[in-house]
């Protein structure tokens, strides 16, 4: 029996949503109720007589012994005493409308949306690093506003301790860089009020002035971080003041109480200017709140003439460096000089972190095409860009910038509020559920929790929020969408040309892809294609398997390549089963008993009795395993800018590098790059 459920679990771990003939996928269609027919328009639309409606059938109840179990793997070997209550959560959900959305719609099993949480006092421990790695976390954001070198220093190393001893996650680095707030330092990419002894509370009606004098903060004025803020502002402007965050000076249990009391979250303030002198302006305050320290200041409409990367950022830059972190999420970016700029920077010092872009400035809007081209990738960063430009166009600047990231493969990341009241109460609203599960449908990369993880009450609830909404959501999703630049991507470049087959025969086949990459390029541009099933990654480098956290859909795995391809494929494999063997029966696969081919564990016996049933040269067999050497453990990342050295067409790619194994899928399906 534990033969069976293991097989069947691996399977299931392996298979995408769109696995299976029409007529399965059809067969899945029932019972349909009110989502399926809201969101399954592809069935409605092939064969109206599957819309038969039978609301309150549950899914539990129809499934036929036949079907793959829609399972949620755990994130981690600690969920997996909650496996049981996973399962009752989705099928509490399920109850909640129709669990066969469309023929698409089974949930998939692992997670591809990613989660970025803001470490701050909340979680920046050994025990919360750990306890939010295993709820789900899958980058670690330290904002260089808040802190110093020193405490991000104890996350970092508390990471990559993490990191080290874990066997099946592994959790990104990003550094969110500003000027850290400092009156001794005073400059800095972003204008925040300055820090004040207790929060104030700002009256309609009241007038209150900001200052550029250094360390003032009263009832009635407080600092501001920038000198030139007197000449950016004129009579008349309306200052937006955001009314979250901590005070430092207030210890977290206050902080608490305050909230509670207050119950004012994410409210933005707003102050209109009433005039102003050589050091002062002052303000008339139109929407009161509760001012905080280092809270954002931003004129509506209009962006600061601050440089992106001030010297106080370089210096959280050289950190980074020196740290080897993975991600710099730049604030403030209006064109994209200043990503070459710190490009050069990182070549010049040999060092290889990726840069995304924060567009949170009204300035950015008209550079969005070339900011974007100069990155690794983007956060719609919410939060400023609210306050800079209309509230409303938020939502549909989050779709542009996903659309735009997503058509040119560049990372994108959705920030700020998400699940904002998490940061003092235990449950989400309805709309914060909503927020998440639209950034999952357009196609982000990641969500990402600030307060909620950094100062909140409730970290680890937050996290599990958002990976159990992601999941659910992306079990709706129809597999087989592909970016709309297909078309211009096909013609440049084999290796996308290559990716795009990749997944079309993934999505087609209903298997996931396991990719051999030494830079993390082929995983990137395989997660671009936004295939239904995980792409596996293999790499026997530490930090591409960093790295490639934050993408969608992928799942890196650090592994050392072996001359001999073969070994190296049966390695990859062999890890897989052991991997999931883990995360299905502990008990076994915990014994110490090694964990490949041979093992004691019976699971693994039965799932290698996959065979491989195509499997595809073009040339003799000793070039083709020389050229599978290239393909699968070089990777097409050799020459994937000079496409006119090696002429395109599928047979070519066939003969360097294709060999296709696909796997029965009665077993562990799996097409291997
Ligand atoms: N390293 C830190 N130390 C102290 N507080 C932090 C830290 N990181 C974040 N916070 C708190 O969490 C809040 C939300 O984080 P974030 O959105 O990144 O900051 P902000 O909105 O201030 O740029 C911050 O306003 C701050 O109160
Ligand atoms: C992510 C944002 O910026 P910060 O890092 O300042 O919170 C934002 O403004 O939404």
């Amino acid at each position: 029996m534990a033969q069976v459920v293991a097989t069947r679990s691996i399977q299931s771990s392996f298979m995408c949503p769109s696995s299976g003939s029409v007529q399965e996928r059809a067969e899945k269609l029932r019972p349909p109720s009110f989502a399926s027919r809201v969101m399954a328009r592809e069935a409605a639309m092939t064969t109206k007589k599957l819309t038969v409606v039978r609301r309150s059938t549950r899914i539990t109840a129809q499934r036929s012994t036949t079907r793959a179990e829609p399972e949620v793997i755990p994130v981690s070997p600690e969920d997996l005493p909650k496996r049981q209550e996973q399962f009752q959560q989705l099928h509490e959900f399920q109850q909640l409308g129709d669990t066969s959305v469309s023929m698409w719609s089974r949930p998939t099993v692992k997670r591809k949306t990613k989660i970025v949480c803001t470490i701050g006092p909340s979680t920046n421990t050994r025990e919360m690093i750990w306890k939010l790695a295993e709820a789900g976390m899958n980058v670690a954001r330290m904002n260089m506003s808040h802190g110093d070198h020193a405490s991000h220093q104890k996350v970092i190393d508390l990471v990559k301790e993490y990191n080290a001893q874990s066997k099946d996650n592994v959790i990104s680095i990003m550094l969110d860089t500003k000027a850290g707030f400092s009156f001794i330092l005073f400059r800095g990419p972003e204008v925040r009020s300055g820090d004040l002894p207790q929060p104030i509370n700002l009256e309609s009606g009241q007038e209150f002035t900001f200052t550029i004098r250094r360390g003032v903060g009263t009832t009635d004025c407080v600092s501001v971080n920038y000198d030139d803020f007197i000449n950016d502002v004129e009579a008349g402007d309306m200052l937006l003041v955001d009314g979250t965050g901590a005070d430092s000076l207030l210890t977290y249990a206050s902080l608490s109480n305050i909230l509670n009391v207050l119950g004012k979250f994410g409210g933005m303030m707003s102050l209109m200017v009433k005039s102003k002198t050589e050091d002062s302006v002052k303000c008339e305050v139109i929407d009161g709140g509760e001012l905080k320290s280092r809270r954002h200041l931003n004129v509506r409409g209009k962006s600061a003439t601050l440089p992106s990367i001030t010297e106080k950022d370089w210096e959280d830059i050289k950190f980074g460096v020196d740290n080897k972190v993975d991600f710099y999420a730049v604030s403030f970016v209006k064109d994209a000089q200043v990503v070459h700029e710190l490009k050069n920077y990182l070549k010049s010092c040999d060092a290889d972190i990726h840069v995304i872009v924060k567009i949170e400035s009204a300035d950015s809007i008209p550079n969005l095409h070339s900011i974007i081209t100069a990155s690794d990738g983007a956060m719609v960063a919410r939060g400023d860009l609210g306050a800079e430009l209309p509230i409303e166009e938020v939502p549909l600047l989050q779709e542009e910038i996903i659309r735009i990231c997503r058509s040119m493969g560049k990372a994108v990341i959705v920030a700020t509020n998400m699940l904002e009241s998490m940061i003092v109460h235990p449950t989400p609203t309805r709309a914060e559920v909503s927020d998440i599960a639209i950034a999952v449908r357009e196609g982000a990369d990641a969500v990402m929790l600030s307060g909620e993880t950094a100062h909140g009450k409730f970290p680890l609830k937050a996290v599990k929020v958002m990976h159990t909404v992601s999941l659910r959501t992306e079990a709706t999703i129809p597999g087989g969408t592909m970016p709309p630049n297909l078309g211009q991507a096909f013609k440049n470049h084999m290796s996308e040309m290559f990716a795009y087959h990749a997944t079309m025969m993934s999505n087609t086949l209903g298997t996931s892809i396991v990719v051999f990459t030494r830079t993390g390029f082929m995983a990137i541009l395989l997660s671009h294609y936004r295939p239904s099933g995980t792409i596996f990654a293999f790499t026997n480098d530490k930090m591409i398997q960093q790295r490639l956290s934050l993408y969608q859909g992928v799942c890196p795995i650090y592994m050392e390549f072996s001359d001999d391809a073969e070994e190296t494929f049966g390695n990859a494999l062999g890890l897989l089963q052991v991997t999931f063997a883990v995360w299905l029966n502990p008990s076994k696969a915990r014994n110490g008993k090694g964990g490949r081919r041979g093992s004691t564990c019976p699971e693994w016996q039965t799932a290698h009795l996959a065979i491989p049933i195509y499997s595809q040269y073009s040339g003799p067999k000793s070039v083709i395993h020389e050229g599978r050497c290239r393909a699968q453990l070089v990777t097409a990342e050799e020459f994937p800018h000079q496409p006119q050295r090696w002429p395109c067409g599928f047979g070519v790619i066939l003969y360097y590098f294709v060999v296709v194994y696909v796997y029965v899928p009665r077993f562990d399906p799996v097409l291997i790059l």
